[in-house]
C-alpha cells in the first residue's frame, strides 16, 4: 500500500511506523511523560496515609520516584500501608528492577503538637530532609448544627484545621531554616466552597473552609521564599470515609449524590493520583495559593 502513496506521504507513514514501534518498545520499559512530573530525589511526607486518599497520594509519589513518610495514628496500620504500596510498586512492569522506594511509617496524632514535633524530627533524621508535605489526615461527621455537641465541633477543628496547621508549621520552619523550596499541599474539600446535600455538616464545611484559607495565607507568607502552598479540594471519592458515611446514613443517599455530579458518578481515589503528582512536582512550578477542585463538576451548579 505504501508504494501507492506520494513520496512525502510514504516518508511520513514510514516515520510514523518507526515512531510507533519505538514507542511500543519504550512502553515495555517505562511510559514517556514530561520530566518535570518526576519526583525522583524528593522526600514526601503524607499524613493520614494508612488508608484512603493519603495512601493513594503516597502510592502516586512512590510511583513517581519519591521516597516517603507515611504518618497516621496507628504504627501497625501505617506499616501495613507501606508494605502494600511497596509490593504494588514492585509489581508494576514500568518500575525499573533496581528501584525500590524507601517508605517508612510513623505513628502520630496530628492534633498533638508534641507528637508532630517528634515525628518531624524522626522523619528528617531518617531521610535527611523533607521536600513535599501533604496533610490528608481528616475526619467527617454529620449532625444538625442545633444538636451538635461543642466537644465534637472542637474535635473536628482539632484534626482538620489544627492538625494541618501543626504540620504546615513544622514544614515551614524546616524549609525556611534550610533554604528549601518546599511544597505544601493541604487536603481541603469541595465542601470548603459549597454545601453538599442532604447531609448536615456545618462543622466539616467550616473546617475545610479554614484549611483552604490557611493555605492561601501561607502561600502569601512563604511565596517570597520559593515555598509553594496549595489546597486540593476533592469531590466525593469512594474511600472508607465515604463508605462508612453511606453505611451510617443509608445507601439511598448515594443516588442523590450521583445526581448532583454532572459526570454521574462518584470519584475513584486513584483519579486524584495525576493531580497530586502535578501539584507536588515542578510541573506546577507557578501554582501557589490555589484551591484545585477535582469533583466531576459538582461545584458547577
Ligand atoms: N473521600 C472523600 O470523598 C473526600 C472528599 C473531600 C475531602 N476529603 C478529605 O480527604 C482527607 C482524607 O479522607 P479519606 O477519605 O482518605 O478518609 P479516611 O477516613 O479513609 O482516611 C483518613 C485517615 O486519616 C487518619 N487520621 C484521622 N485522624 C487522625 C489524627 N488525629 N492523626 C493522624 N491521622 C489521623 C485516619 O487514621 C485515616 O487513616 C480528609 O481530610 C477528608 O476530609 C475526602
Ligand atoms: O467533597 C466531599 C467531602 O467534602 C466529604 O467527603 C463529604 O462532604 C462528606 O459528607
Amino acid at each position: 500500500m505504501a508504494s501507492l502513496l506520494s513520496p512525502i506521504a510514504r516518508r511520513s507513514l514510514l516515520g510514523q511506523s518507526i515512531l510507533t514501534s519505538a514507542a511500543t518498545a519504550s512502553h515495555r520499559r517505562t511510559l514517556m511523560t514530561l520530566p518535570s512530573f518526576s519526583l525522583e530525589g524528593k522526600t514526601c511526607l503524607v499524613t493520614g496515609a494508612a488508608r484512603g486518599l493519603g495512601k493513594e497520594f503516597l502510592t502516586a509519589f512512590a510511583l513517581s520516584g519519591a521516597r516517603g513518610a507515611c504518618v497516621d495514628l496507628s504504627l501497625q496500620a501505617g506499616q501495613s500501608s507501606v508494605k502494600h504500596i511497596t509490593e504494588h510498586i514492585s509489581s508494576q512492569s514500568s518500575t525499573p528492577s533496581s528501584y525500590i522506594p524507601e517508605l517508612r511509617a510513623y505513628a502520630c496524632d496530628v492534633t498533638s503538637e508534641e507528637q508532630v514535633q517528634e515525628t518531624w524530627e524522626s522523619v528528617v533524621k531518617d531521610f535527611g530532609k523533607v521536600d513535599v508535605v501533604v496533610t490528608a489526615a481528616g475526619i467527617v461527621e454529620n449532625f444538625e448544627a442545633e444538636n451538635y455537641e461543642y466537644s465534637r465541633w472542637l474535635k473536628m477543628f482539632d484534626v482538620n484545621v489544627n492538625g494541618s496547621f501543626l504540620f504546615a508549621k513544622a514544614a515551614g520552619r524546616h524549609w525556611i531554616d534550610n533554604e528549601i523550596k518546599g511544597n505544601l499541599i493541604l487536603v481541603s474539600s469541595m465542601s470548603s466552597i459549597i454545601c453538599v446535600r442532604p447531609q448536615k455538616q456545618a462543622a466539616y464545611n467550616a473546617s475545610k473552609a479554614a484549611v483552604s484559607l490557611l493555605g492561601r495565607s501561607l502561600a502569601t507568607e512563604w511565596g517570597p521564599k520559593g515555598i509553594r502552598v496549595n489546597s486540593l479540594c476533592p469531590g466525593y471519592m469512594k474511600t472508607d470515609l465515604i463508605v462508612n458515611l453511606l453505611a451510617k446514613e443509608g445507601r439511598h443517599i448515594e443516588d442523590g449524590w450521583v445526581k448532583d455530579v454532572p459526570m454521574g458518578r462518584l470519584g475513584r481515589p486513584s483519579e486524584l493520583q495525576g493531580t497530586i503528582v502535578w501539584m507536588a512536582s515542578d510541573a506546577s512550578s507557578y501554582l501557589n495559593g490555589s484551591d484545585i477542585v477535582v469533583d466531576g463538576g459538582y461545584c458547577c451548579w
